[in-house]
């Protein structure tokens, strides 16, 4: 048995939710950059793009009717209506990236959380991210200035239901420093690729352990 076998590992699905403007996207940049076994999967969504965003990297942007298309021939993992858009997740690029071992990493909302676990099981791995006040995620919301005034007030009055769903994750971040919230993000990930389920060449390694005792003692 090599050591990389015993090394090896199911893929984590690694979800991360939030109010708008907790930091979601902050944290996934800076672990994509940093991790190079983490893939993020790029949602599909019916809203239009913001200043600076890419088609296909940051979300595949569609029509309304290319969205129902994608329902209705099985090509989204989970979907949900969120601010009034429809946004969701495209199964192939998961599927693959988990068969190559990679870690997949998604920005969706509680709902879109909800639909995976039921399809997910073991794999899934869900983190909270909370701001450390409302007057800070205001603030954030506004700084990014990235969407309209009535844009921001609208995410921030639907904060509160999404705070709600806080106790349905495995890790709960409150995301004060960033430098802090990303060293524990991190240490997650590194505890959970640790966990003996994922690991389905550890029983052959134990077993071959147990073979190399001295016999006859
Ligand atoms: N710990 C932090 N301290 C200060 N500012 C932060 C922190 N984390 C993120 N920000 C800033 O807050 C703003 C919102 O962050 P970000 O876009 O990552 O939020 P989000 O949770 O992805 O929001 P959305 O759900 O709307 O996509 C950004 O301008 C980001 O630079
Ligand atoms: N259920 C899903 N939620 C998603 C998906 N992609 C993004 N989101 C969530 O939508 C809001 C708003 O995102 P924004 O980019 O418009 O600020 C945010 O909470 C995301 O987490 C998805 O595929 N499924």
């Amino acid at each position: 048995m090599t050591t990389k076998s015993v090394s090896s590992r199911r893929g984590l699905m690694l979800v991360m939710s939030s109010p708008s403007g907790a930091g979601k996207t902050t944290l996934s940049r800076r672990l994509l950059e940093s991790d190079s076994s983490v893939v993020m999967s790029v949602s599909a969504t019916t809203r239009e793009p913001r200043p600076g965003e890419e088609n296909g990297k940051d979300y595949f942007f569609v029509t309304h009717e290319r969205f129902r298309e994608m329902i209705d021939h099985g090509e989204l993992l989970e979907h949900a209506v969120v601010f009034e858009n429809r946004y969701g997740t495209p199964r192939g690029p998961v599927m693959q990236a988990l068969n190559e071992g990679k870690d997949v990493l998604f920005d969706i909302d509680w709902q879109g959380t909800q639909q995976l676990a039921e399809s997910a099981g073991d794999d899934l791995v869900r983190v909270f991210i909370l701001p450390p006040s409302v007057a800070e995620l205001e603030n954030r919301l506004r700084k990014r200035a990235q969407d309209p005034e009535n844009v921001v007030q609208k995410r921030m009055a639907e904060a509160e239901s999404e705070i709600s769903h806080w106790a349905e994750y495995d890790y709960v971040l409150v995301n004060d420093d960033l430098e802090d919230t990303f060293e524990r993000l991190q240490v997650i990930i590194k505890a959970e690729r640790e966990r003996r389920r994922r690991r389905p060449g550890l029983s052959e390694f134990v077993r071959k352990l147990m073979d190399e005792r001295p016999k006859n003692k």
